[in-house]
This record gives structure tokens, sequence and C-alpha cells, in this order.
């Protein structure tokens, strides 16, 4: 098992800090289990992420995985570990990929500055790549950063749309075990996640530790005999698709995978199923988003792109020259710009570090007073020292005279550059 970054401090420093606070949840839950302790407690428990990413992809029909396929030049699966990483209370994320890939993925962490992430070796099928993730979390092996987690989220590495409030869900329904009923919070101070534990519900065992995002079906189900006909089909609006994130006590899906047959290894789809008939564990079932969906065909990487430059391309920074500029030109362009776009800013560049800092992808530098790039390329300079670009392709549009004499038709080309993105126009000059 390998770690990366080696010897990387910041996430083990969070992840002992957790450890040391769930103490007071395992406490908490034994005086409960006791019957003794009805008084709410708080705890947070440690949570870990495996991600499997080490298949091949022949559904797609490309000779890359579609793991690694590239949206807006960037790999598929660093947007899914950014979308986990920016999760504050997610402490380690383990990554299966095959050996073959181990490589590329090394300078995929180190290209987009991923954190807290660990690889290990996939196996042959999705269910014995998130085994392998799984041992490696259960294992304290020497030199090793990772300790078992408390709560374990699984998550495909090509669902890169996975948002914080998903996440959470399927953790605080996972961590809903045994009797206790909790609320969920996080800590304003270090963003870790923590639970209050309110009450004893029932007496009943009602095990609910794995939960998973449901959406509805779009197609019906329906099962074929041998002889390709219809045998019979699902009525539709009484079942589900299971989708990704999920999660569940660490202990049970271990314990789960442990149990399973080779079978299961082999064929399994399910995770939660492993749960249910290894640990008889009725998973709780959350309402997921659409862009959960996952990218299986050529046609979702196209649909993940335009979801992307959806996002990115709201949000614009007008800089002008001078503080008289920004009053003239600079609002006049902002007016028809906001017709486009959601979010128009307008500077003269004092609060620039702040608004590069907020994560803009799109700039318009509008020189009034000078005629030459100057002001432009300080633009470029410090976007370039941001690191900004190494997430999302910026777009920057430089202007002298031309777009104040038609600023509609100016704010129409500038839209229209930056919702398309497209890298061919990359250090082009347009002339409108
Ligand atoms: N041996 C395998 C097979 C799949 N996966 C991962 O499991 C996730 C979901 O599986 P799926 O969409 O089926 O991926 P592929 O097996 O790559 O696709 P295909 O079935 O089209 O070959 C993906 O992130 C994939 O990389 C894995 O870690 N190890
Ligand atoms: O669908 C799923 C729900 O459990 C899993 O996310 C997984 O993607 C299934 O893998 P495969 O496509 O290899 O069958």
């Amino acid at each position: 098992m390998e770690s990366w970054p080696p010897g990387g401090s910041g996430p083990a420093e969070a992840g002992r800090r957790l450890r040391d606070l769930r103490g007071a949840d395992l406490a908490a839950s034994a005086s409960l289990l006791s019957g003794a302790g009805a008084e709410a407690g708080c705890s947070a428990p440690a949570v870990a992420a495996v991600l499997p990413a080490g298949g091949s992809g022949e559904r797609m029909g490309v000779p890359t995985p579609k793991q690694f396929c590239p949206i807006l030049e960037r790999p598929l699966i660093s947007y899914t570990l950014q979308a986990l990483e920016r999760v504050s209370w997610i402490k380690d994320i383990v990554v299966a990929v095959t050996g073959e890939n181990m490589e590329a993925m090394k300078c995929i962490i180190q290209r987009y500055q991923h954190k807290g992430i660990s690889l290990v070796e996939s196996g042959v099928t999705r269910h014995r790549s998130i085994f392998n993730g799984l041992k490696a979390l259960a294992e304290d092996q020497p030199n090793c950063r990772l300790s078992k987690p408390e709560v374990v989220i699984i998550h495909d590495a090509v669902r890169p749309f996975v948002e914080e409030d998903v996440l959470l869900k399927v953790v605080t329904a996972a961590k809903e075990h045994g009797h206790n009923a909790c609320e969920v919070f996080t800590c304003p101070e270090d963003g870790h996640l923590g639970f209050h534990v309110l009450a004893v519900v029932n007496n009943a065992a009602v095990n609910m530790e794995a939960a998973g995002a449901i959406r509805p079906l779009v197609s019906t189900v329906i099962s074929p005999s041998v002889d390709g006909c219809l045998d019979h089909s699902l009525e539709r609006a009484r079942h589900r698709a299971s989708e990704m994130p999920q999660a569940f006590l660490f202990d049970v899906i271990y314990e789960a995978y442990q149990q399973c047959s080779d079978y299961d290894l082999e064929f399994g789809t399910e995770c939660l199923h492993l749960a249910l008939k290894y640990c008889h564990i009725k998973a709780k079932l959350i309402e997921g988003s659409p862009d959960l969906w996952k990218v299986t065909y050529k046609r979702d990487l196209y649909a993940a792109e335009s979801i992307i430059k959806e996002r990115i391309s709201q949000q614009i920074c007008v800089v002008m020259d001078t503080k008289e500029d920004e009053e003239h030109v600079g609002h006049r362009l902002e007016e028809m710009l906001k017709n486009e776009l959601n979010h128009v800013k307008v500077t003269s560049g004092r609060d620039l570090q702040q608004i590069i800092l907020e994560q803009c992808y799109n700039f318009v530098r509008v020189n009034v007073m000078t005629s030459d790039f100057e002001e432009t390329q300080k633009l470029l300079n410090m976007l370039e020292e941001s690191n900004l670009s190494i997430l999302y392709p910026v777009v920057v549009i430089s202007d002298e005279q031309k777009l104040q004499e038609s600023l509609r038709h100016g704010a129409t080309i500038i839209a229209a550059l930056i919702k398309e993105r497209n890298s061919g126009l990359i250090g082009q000059l347009l002339v409108a």
C-alpha cells in the first residue's frame, strides 16, 4: 500500500484530532447500549472514503480508462477527488487503481495538488477493488498514516458531481445506528463533523448502519427469458436505481466483505446488498440529485463537460484601468453581461486578489487609458501565480477601445467565449 504524498502532515494531524474525539463517541454509545445514558452526548466520527478507480471502462469504448479521460483538459477522477476533498470532515481518501496506472495516478495527485490521498492496488472486479481499499483502512500497517474510520463512504471515481449535502445525509443515516437518534452538526472552528446523541428512540433493534443514494428509474426494468422474449417486467414506480455515494459503519461493511463468497466478489454490483446479506443491515435509502449519475458512455463525457462549463461560467470579473472607467464603461458592461451571466463584478484592480481567492475563472481586461497588453500581462501573471488554472481553464479576454464602441455586441461575444471555453481560442487575438 502506498501513501501519497509520502509523509504528508496536514491530514494526519487532523486525523489524530478526530481519533481523540472518537473516544467520547464510543463512551456515549457504550452507555446508551447498556441502557444507562439517555442524556445528550457529543461526538465526531472519523470518516474516510474509498474510491474504486480500477476499471477499464469497456462501455466507453476508448483506450483510456474513463476515470482518466480528460474533461476540459483535466482527468475525470481529479474532479471527483476535488469534490470529496472539499468536504473537511472526510479525513482520508483511499483510491484503488491498477498497478499499471499507479504512476499516472500519482502524477494526477501531484499536478492537481490533491491532499490526503492514499493509493492501493485495485482488484479484477469493482467489489475486489473496494475490498482492497477497506483492507488498507482496517490494517494498521507500519509507516502508514491511515487508521480505521468509524464510518466509510464508498463512491465511484467516475461520479464527479457528488455534493457535500448528500455525503452528509448518507453518513448521518449510517451513523444513526442501533437505538440512537442523532443530530449532526459541522464544527464552525475546524469543519469537523459532529453528532449529538439525542435520545434512545425505542427498544427495537433498528440496525441502520448503512445508507445509499437512489434515483427514480428512467426506464422500466424487464427480465428477458432465455429465448429473448419478455419474461416479466418490474413496476417502475415501486423500484429505484441505486447510485453512489453509500456510507457504512466501517466494521459492518468490512465484515460483509470478509464473509461474502467469491461469487459475490466476482459478479456482485451492490455494496448495500452485501451489508444486508452478510450483516443483516437494512440500508437507509436517500434521494440523490440527478447529477450523481455514473459516467459510463462516451456521451457522458460531453454531458459532464457541459455541467462543468455551466458551473464555472456564471461568474465574471471585469477589470478596468481606473476608478473613473469603472464608473462609466465598467458598469454599462456589467448591465449588459448581467443578461447572460449570474454574477458580474467590476473592479479597477484593488480587490483582485480576493476575487481570485473566491475562485472566479473568467476575467475581462478593458484597457481604456493604455493601448498595450502590459496590464493584461500583469493580470495573467497574477492568475498564473494563483494556480487557478490548475483546476479549470481560466478565460481572460482583453479589449482596447473596440468593446467600448459596441458594448452590447462585446457582451455577447464575451459571454459566448466564456460559455464555450474553446481551447483552440487560447492565445488568439480576436477582432470583433
Ligand atoms: N475492477 C474494477 C472495476 C471497476 N472499478 C471502478 O468501479 C467504478 C464503477 O464501475 P464501472 O462504471 O462499471 O466502471 P468500469 O468497470 O471501468 O466500466 P465498464 O463496466 O464499462 O467496463 C469505476 O470507478 C471503476 O473504475 C474498479 O475499481 N475496479
Ligand atoms: O450501480 C451501482 C450501485 O451499487 C454501483 O455504483 C456500481 O457502479 C455498479 O458497478 P458496475 O457498473 O460495475 O455494475
